[in-house]
């Protein structure tokens, strides 16, 4: 439904290079990088804003790369929604629809069914300034989807939302891309949106894919060392062939499958601390010593020195020795040799 191939283009010293990814019919698919790595230019190419030096962009079958925005049947919702502050709710979903042939009575109907599904009929007659910031997004994705577009690309839909509000918008939008079965593009930095929202994902940097494919394999299979930083694996240490991993003294651990040099990840979630060695035959027990704890939101991390490397431990709330991890403390590390995953230099 999107084929983006070889999409290329510079500004000033920014340059997208290479690009490539597809997003099949009625896939959620989420662009995830650092800020001002080319998401938005991305969405901005395919939605014809920004013109691209070279390559294809195809949207449901036809090559849209030298036709103006209008004739892309492409909707593009950014973060701050921007809305026809002089017109209604039901006004603004409407908007569109006569630019894209949608007559008016069924124009109408389907405004009045989208803002209903997304609950919004009580204030269809309000003026956006009466809105506050959740229902504000909503209405930009009723008016998105009002156009009958091909695909829907969202901008950081979520990202200028309150905590509560995004969880709603969150599920709002996962019910709206079911129900509609529309194709969906969304850029993020968030990877919990990626995680709950998409089913397949892109990780760019400085202006090119590091990797491509399913969530589940962005996450748990990262490509490359940046990627797995990226989504959070916080453990990355350096392997220097020979199949292993040195941590500096006498600490090393064997990485299955690495014959060449590369970089080994670990997510915090598979590292477990404990005051006794608990090795079993699959796992790997290493001494260390516990630096401090910390909390991000709800969840706890214990970071531990071992050699000249640090990992990061996710620790359960209910750990029963909490009252004991005062630092300095020698402690063990324990991790399944199945939970390391390499990554070889390219
Ligand atoms: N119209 C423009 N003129 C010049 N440079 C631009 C223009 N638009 C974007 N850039 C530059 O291109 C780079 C990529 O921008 P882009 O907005 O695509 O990043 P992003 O990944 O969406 O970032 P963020 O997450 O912060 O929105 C940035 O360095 C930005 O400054």
């Amino acid at each position: 439904m999107i084929r983006v191939e070889s999409l290329a283009l510079c500004f000033g010293k920014f340059s997208l290079r290479d690009v490539g990814f597809q997003v099949a019919p009625g896939e959620f698919f989420a662009l995830m990088g650092p800020t001002g790595s080319g998401k938005t230019l991305i969405l901005e190419s395919i939605a014809g804003l920004v013109e691209h030096a070279q390559g294809s962009i195809r949207v449901a079958g036809q090559e849209v790369g030298g036709l103006p925005p209008e004739r892309r049947n492409v909707s593009l919702v950014y973060q701050d929604n921007a809305l026809f502050p002089h017109l209604s709710v039901l006004e603004n979903v409407t908007y569109g629809q006569r630019y894209h042939g949608i007559a008016k009575d069924e124009g109408r109907h389907m405004a009045l069914a989208l803002l209903e599904r997304l609950g919004l009929t009580r204030v269809a007659g309000r003026l956006p300034v009466n809105l506050s910031g959740g229902e504000k997004q909503r209405v930009s994705l009723a008016r998105a989807l009002a156009c009958k577009p091909d695909v829907v690309l969202l901008d950081e839909p979520l990202s200028s939302l309150d905590p509560q509000f995004r969880d709603d918008l969150r599920a709002a939008l996962k019910d709206l891309h079911r129900h509609s079965g529309l194709t969906f593009l969304m850029v993020t930095h968030d990877f919990v949106d990626a995680l709950t929202l998409a089913d397949r994902a892109a990780v760019i940097r400085e202006g090119r894919l590091e990797q491509v494919g399913t969530v589940g394999d962005v996450f748990r299979k990262p490509a490359t060392a940046f990627v797995a930083g990226f989504v959070g694996m916080k453990n990355i240490f350096s392997v220097e062939g020979q199949g292993e991993c040195r941590l500096g003294g006498d600490l090393r651990f064997e990485v299955p499958g690495a014959s060449v040099s590369g970089h080994v990840a670990l997510r915090p979630e598979d590292v477990f601390v404990s005051f006794t060695d608990h090795a079993a035959p699959g796992w790997l027990s290493l001494p260390g010593t516990l630096m401090g704890v910390r909390h991000e939101g709800f969840s706890w991390f214990a970071e531990v020195s071992c050699g000249d490397s640090r990992f990061t431990a996710a620790l359960d709330r209910q750990f029963p020795e909490q009252g004991r991890l005062e630092p300095g403390r020698p402690v063990r590390l324990t991790f399944a040799r199945v939970s390391l995953h390499f990554m070889p230099d390219a």
